[in-house]
């Protein structure tokens, strides 16, 4: 599945109509399914549609058809100067009776549903005066708000808070970079062609569907030395092993994501967890004594963090940097290598690589991954919400995960548990998409049971329950009508 840009989107709507698709049929399509999203979120509740002159508008007018058919009642407020496929929207639902009331007289009550259709992927710029008052109006309203296609104003300020919002035919970039205000998200097929939604050019959403056949397979006479044996490279003593479980936090989340050996290199002195890793204290970093495939290096490193990187290069494995590994210096000698390595980098730490300020990494994530990837000639996995993983010119967004995995060590474990995957032979784009998505889903898993106040060691343990039912193909954190 892939992640458009709004002008993508209105690139292949148009590609649509020149093929001689009549596009009437997508817009009669996109108010049939959010009028059974309507429907199932909000039973027969009054509607108040608000349309604008667009074809968004034009959607929310089908809705409006498809609610009044059904006898929910409603009122719908439309801007004028329909055209085209909105116009006969208009055309149709005012042949049922419905009077259009002007968008000028918009107002609401309790118990009501509001239904946003002003703009969607044809917004150009900020929205201003009249329709900035109108969506503050909206957010201030305290009523639900089912946004079509995109919350109104996005990817701009002000935009519509929305309690829902169903997208049209694809995801597109404000769906995930403005998660918060989309509320619980929705996508429907509206019938367009197939053909236009394969953009092998565009960033992939990581589905399900895409990942469920990464997952490393075991066969039944598997052994703890056949599915991959991981090398975890952390920790320093100098200050009194202020981070000593964070390397302890990786081997966890390498085990549970399916490891069959993990090797614990860490500092002489360091607690030796959790009880299934095979330990090697060391005065000083070095590799494990040890064969295994895969390593995940700088875990709670400190000053040790270069150190472990620079040794964990010797032995020219597939590794994952994260943390106190993550030096340029570092990174160009592992290119320069040709070793198949995968950076872990927070939006800081991006920031720190690339020379930019956080701030502008967090604004504009896809890019930031993009460039980081091709700086470093590596894989990269840039953390937040959403994760972005980068790899040449390839981009997977990820749209699990939440703010419950705000809490110290969730790092860790997706270290580890990338490093697992790398072990069991997956390619470094591929083990980071994958571990990256179940990271995300037993944050999600975690969050809907228990909410705030996680710990990192149980996001490790909820990873074999988002692999569960990953196999089953569940687990899309966003439903299709
Ligand atoms: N064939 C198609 O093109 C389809 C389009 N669909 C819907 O159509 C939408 C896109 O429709 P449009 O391209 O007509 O665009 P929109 O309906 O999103 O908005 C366009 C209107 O907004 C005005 N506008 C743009 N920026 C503004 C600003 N900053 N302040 C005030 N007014 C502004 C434009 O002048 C224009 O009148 C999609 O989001 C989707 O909801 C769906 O019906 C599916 C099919
Ligand atoms: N608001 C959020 N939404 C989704 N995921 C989040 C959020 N906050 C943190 N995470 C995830 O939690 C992990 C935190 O990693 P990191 O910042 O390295 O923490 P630590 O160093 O303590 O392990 C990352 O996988 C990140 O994507
Ligand atoms: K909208």
């Amino acid at each position: 599945m892939r992640l458009f840009t709004p002008e993508a989107m209105r690139e292949a709507d148009g590609k649509a109509a020149a093929m001689g698709y009549p596009t009437l049929l997508l817009m009669e399509w996109a108010g049939m399914k959010a009028a059974r999203v309507y429907r199932r979120l909000f039973g027969k509740a009054p509607a108040v549609v608000l349309a604008g002159k667009g074809n968004n508008g034009g959607d929310g007018l089908a809705l409006a058809r498809h609610l009044l058919l059904g006898g929910v009642p409603l009122r719908v407020y439309a801007a004028s100067g329909q055209g085209g496929d909105a116009l006969q929207m208009r055309q149709a639902l005012e042949a049922l009776g419905l009077p259009l009331l002007p968008l000028e007289e918009a107002s609401w009550r309790e118990g009501e549903v509001l239904v946003d259709a002003l703009f969607g992927t044809g917004l150009k710029g900020p929205l201003e005066g009249f329709y900035a008052g109108l969506v503050d109006r909206v957010n201030a309203s305290s009523l639900p708000i089912l946004a079509l296609d995109l919350p109104s104003g996005l990817p701009f300020s002000p935009h519509v808070q929305a309690t829902a919002t169903l997208a049209f035919a694809a995801l597109k970039t404000p769906h995930l970079l403005y998660r918060e205000a989309c509320g619980k998200l929705f996508l429907a097929e509206i019938g367009l062609p197939q053909a236009l939604l394969e953009r092998e050019d565009l960033p992939e959403v990581a589905t399900p569907q895409a990942l469920r056949p990464l997952l490393p397979k075991r066969p039944l006479t598997a052994h703890k030395g056949s599915v991959g044996r991981v090398g975890v490279l952390g920790g320093y003593r100098g200050d009194g092993l202020r981070y000593a479980g964070a390397p302890l936090l990786a081997a966890l989340g390498a085990y549970r994501m399916g490891a069959g050996l993990v090797h614990l290199v860490l500092p002489e002195g360091t607690p030796l967890e959790p009880l299934e890793a095979v330990f090697h204290p060391v005065p000083a970093p070095a590799l494990p004594p040890v064969k295994v495939e895969a390593l995940a290096v700088g875990m709670g490193g400190g000053p040790w963090g270069k150190a472990w990187a620079l040794e964990a290069l010797k032995a020219g494995l597939p590794t994952v940097l994260d943390a106190d590994a993550l030096h340029l210096e570092v990174v160009a000698l592992y290119r320069q290598a040709g070793v198949k390595a995968v950076l872990t980098p927070h939006a800081g730490e991006a920031g720190r690589l690339l020379g930019a300020p956080p701030e502008a990494v967090a604004q504009d994530p896809l890019a930031a991954a993009r460039a980081l990837a091709e700086t470093t000639g590596l894989t990269v996995v840039l953390k937040g919400n959403p994760t972005v993983v980068a790899e040449g010119g390839r981009l997977s967004v990820n749209p699990t995960g939440n703010p419950v995995l705000a809490t110290g060590g969730t790092g860790d474990v997706l270290a580890g548990a990338i490093a697992a995957l790398l072990a069991a032979g997956l390619p470094p784009f591929d083990a980071a998409r994958l571990a990256v998505y179940l990271h995300g889903l037993a944050g999600d898993l975690l969050a809907e049971e228990r909410g705030v106040g996680l710990l990192a060691r149980e996001v490790a343990e909820a990873l074999p329950r988002a692999r569960r039912a990953l196999e089953k193909g569940l687990g899309l954190p966003f439903a299709l009508v």
